[in-house]
């Protein structure tokens, strides 16, 4: 991550970024907030990090920020938690309006809490000092902030570590107290900005799992910030990524794996292989696809023309191996002709490396290995495979000073989740 939210983080000197459940009303929220953004744009001097971004997001919904490094997606957090302003557009939070060019509540005033990749703990106070922080605000007779603060930890599985001070506790429990501290005062936002990325594989698929149930037990909206592609698909409802500042595509998981809006949501959710060839045939969304002298089927992807140069974009679900076949070594027969360059062993069966004469495939899974050096056929599923157009990608958008013309089909109205 390059940005957190304040850039030497401490909590002792960082209070206005700390970013804690307190509700404008003092009042626990029952329920989630429903999230509206739109138009927002935020510059930095010459750089410009956001453009164009609108979401409409319904109370209660776990939506993932998903983009590679310099997207925008910590910008857009600091954007909502309220430690950034805006430069343009507006930002509402239920029916208040939080952000807009010229207005701004603070961080404080947004009923939202915030967990963030290093734990952010004061140093000073122990595992139920941090959480009962939270509670300050609401002024609570002390042995109800007590109880409340004793259960959350609970919830987390700390109730034997109440009395630990951070420097005490594993990274993992410093991030579970971390989780309770932001649900206790029942925000109605919940942030998270990369908070599995310090931890080991196995104990980042448990707190994933314990984020997700432990938000939806708590009925707040969140907005969780990532760049694991994994990491997005498992926890969300809904998947905003960001390529170079814009919001690209706004849709449910299922949606964003099988319909990827452009070569690069394809690309950063995970693909085989792409292979270059010339558009055959076009009818309502299928296509097909001239590849090395082969014809291949696929979801037309954009709105490419006869004869025109495409790509055809392969997910690893798509591919299937078989033994080759005769006549594999021409051009007769369904699927690509290829020879195994590797394999790895995944425990339910094998993953290939399969070169083709149109390119190169990985992940190629079977159950059963394929030697190094052997010919086989890689068959095709047509609903994993997208075929888009060969245009010029976009010139980088965050580093250009000037505001470009937003691309032709863009919209600038707030992305929406079908019904
Ligand atoms: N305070 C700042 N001043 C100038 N440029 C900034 C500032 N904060 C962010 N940027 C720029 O804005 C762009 C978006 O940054 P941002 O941190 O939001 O990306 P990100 O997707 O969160 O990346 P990462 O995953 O690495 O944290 C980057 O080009 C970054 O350099």
């Amino acid at each position: 991550m390059s940005v957190a939210l304040d850039r030497d983080r401490h909590p002792i000197r960082a209070e206005g970024n700390l970013v804690t459940a307190t509700a404008a009303s003092d009042a626990p929220s029952s329920r989630g907030h429903r999230l509206r953004v739109a138009g927002a744009v935020k510059r930095y001097g010459q750089v410009t990090a956001l453009r164009d971004v609108g979401l409409d997001i319904a109370a209660g919904r776990f939506l993932v920020l998903l983009g590679p490094s310099g997207s925008g997606k910590s910008t857009l957090a600091r954007l909502l938690a309220g430690v950034e302003k805006l430069t343009d557009g507006t930002i509402r939070l239920g029916d208040a309006l939080v952000a807009d060019g010229r207005s701004h509540l603070p961080p404080e005033r947004r009923d939202l809490a915030m967990v963030f990749q290093d734990y952010a703990l004061w140093p000073h106070l122990t595992a139920a000092g941090n959480v009962g922080y939270a509670l300050r605000r609401r002024r609570l007779p002390t042995a109800e902030a007590r109880r409340r603060t004793h259960a959350a930890l609970e919830r987390v599985g700390l109730g034997a570590h109440a009395d630990r001070y951070p420097h005490e506790l594993s990274g993992g429990e410093q991030q579970r107290v971390a989780l309770a501290r932001a649900v206790v005062a029942e925000p109605g936002l919940l942030l998270f900005d990369e908070p599995l990325s310090n931890l080991d594989a196995d104990l980042r698929e448990r707190l994933r799992v314990e984020i997700a149930t432990l938000t939806r037990e708590c009925g707040a909206t969140a907005v969780y910030i990532t760049h694991d592609q994994s990491e997005a698909f498992a926890l969300a409802d809904e998947i905003a990524v960001l390529d170079r500042g814009r919001l690209v595509q706004l849709a449910t998981p299922e949606t964003v794996y099988r319909r990827p809006a452009t070569p690069f949501v394809a690309r950063f959710t995970g693909l085989a292989g792409e292979l270059p060839g010339s558009l055959a045939t076009a009818r309502d969304e299928i296509a097909t696809v001239r590849v090395a002298g082969r014809t291949v089927t696929g979801r037309l992807a954009g709105d490419a023309r006869p004869d025109e140069a495409v790509s055809l974009l392969v997910r690893p679900a798509a591919t299937h191996l078989l033994p080759a076949r005769p006549g594999d070594g021409d051009t007769a027969g369904d699927g690509l002709p290829g020879t195994v360059l590797d394999l790895a062993y995944r425990g339910r069966g094998y993953d290939h490396v399969i070169v083709t004469p149109a390119g190169t495939l990985t992940s190629v899974f079977d159950q059963h290995p394929h030697a190094r050096g052997t010919a086989v056929t890689v068959s095709l599923d047509p609903d994993g495979c997208f075929v888009f157009p060969v245009r010029p990608e976009p010139a980088g958008l965050v580093s250009v000073p000037d505001l470009r013309s937003p691309p032709p089909g863009a919209s600038s109205s707030p992305l929406r989740i079908p019904a």
